[in-house]
């Protein structure tokens, strides 16, 4: 089975690094610049330095090339989904949504994005507690594989899966995609948390509360519980809250010490999701009545409009509650 990586940043090569165990990958890249330069070098210098690329590798800037693909994983920013979708070849070959937001505007996770665009198209989220030069690297890894054709979810995770990297299946697509989304915005709150020198205590309170809010966003969309609590959700949460290594970590330290946020996000390279999950993660949950306070701080620091110190004043403001 050949798979089609499409998306060459650190999170598709990656995963290309991983797919080319069990046989032949084609990895696009947008940039033709970029496929040249995996080609001749054999390495991702931009995204995913130091890692030599596999053999069974065919870096590619041609969106042809994914014809001959059985299988596509889609990689790129969650806000170029729907652009992606629109430009690869057509065809019922199963796509695996490997990115992790909502689409503004719209308010749709990536499958219902996919589901609109690629209506005959077997659906599936890979999503996990996964920094990408770990997974490269080979370093032990598990995510959550899930598809509602339960066979079609066991194939595919026979083709991705190696030891040291282990895919749990499920058939939660919406719960896997909701854990990732919704924890890159909590990251931000816990690296904000961090800069903000507010202690451990605290960090450990941010993640449970967090979560909480991870768990009623999530009922009111029909993710089930067992999923927020697994890979997909609670163990990326504890990774990305607690790493240096995670970019919407590290954007949050940054706006924790007081830098701006329009300041962090100028001429960014690489993406944090969290800064455009928030605000529509914030219009989504207010528009089905679900509480997310601590997303709420997140995209008031994220639109410049108040001082940490303003912000975290508010959240300790906020009246007594049951805590189930
Ligand atoms: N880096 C990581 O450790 C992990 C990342 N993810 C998710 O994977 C997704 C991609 O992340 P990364 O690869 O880390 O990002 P990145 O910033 O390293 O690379 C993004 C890639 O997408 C390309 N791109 C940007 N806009 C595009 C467009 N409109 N059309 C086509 N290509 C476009 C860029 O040129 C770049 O090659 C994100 O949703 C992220 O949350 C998920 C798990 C782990
Ligand atoms: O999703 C990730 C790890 O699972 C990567 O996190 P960042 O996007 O915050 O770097």
């Amino acid at each position: 089975m050949r798979l089609g990586v499409v998306g060459a940043g650190a999170w598709g090569t990656a995963l290309a690094q991983v797919a080319a165990a069990r046989g032949p990958v084609t990895l696009w890249a947008r940039s033709p610049a970029l496929a040249a330069d995996l080609r001749a070098r054999r390495v991702n210098e931009a995204y995913l330095p130091g890692i030599a690329l596999a053999d069974a590798i065919e870096p590619s800037a041609d969106l042809a090339a994914l014809d001959a693909c059985d299988a596509l994983l889609l990689v790129t920013p969650a806000q170029a989904m729907r652009a992606v979708l629109g430009a690869i070849p057509s065809g019922g070959r199963p796509l695996i949504l490997c990115s992790k937001g909502i689409e503004a505007n719209s308010r749709l996770l990536m499958s219902e994005v996919a589901a609109s665009l690629r209506p005959g198209a077997p659906i599936a989220v890979l999503s996990g507690p996964t920094f990408a030069h770990e997974v490269a690297a080979g370093l032990p890894a598990a995510v959550t594989l899930a598809c509602a054709d339960s066979d079609m979810c066991e194939a595919l995770a026979a083709r991705i899966a190696v030891p040291t990297f282990r895919a749990y299946v499920s058939d939660d697509v919406i719960g896997a995609e909701i854990g990732g989304a919704v924890k890159n915005v909590l990251a931000i709150a816990c690296g904000v948390v961090e800069g903000a020198g507010l202690g451990r205590n605290a960090a450990a309170a941010l993640i449970a509360r967090g979560f909480a809010e991870m768990r009623r966003f999530g009922a009111a969309r029909g993710a089930r519980m067992e999923t927020l609590a697994g890979l997909s959700g609670l163990g990326d949460l504890v990774l990305t809250c607690t790493s240096t290594a995670s970019r919407n970590y590290s954007l949050g330290l940054g706006l924790g010490r007081g830098q701006s946020a329009a300041a962090l996000l100028a001429n960014r390279r690489t993406v944090a999701e969290g800064a455009f999950t928030a605000p529509v993660l914030a219009a989504a949950a207010a528009a089905a009545g679900v509480e997310m306070p601590i997303v709420q701080a997140v995209c008031a620091l994220l639109a410049d409009e108040a001082a940490v110190e303003a912000v975290v004043e508010r959240l300790l403001a906020r009246p007594r509650r049951a805590e189930g």
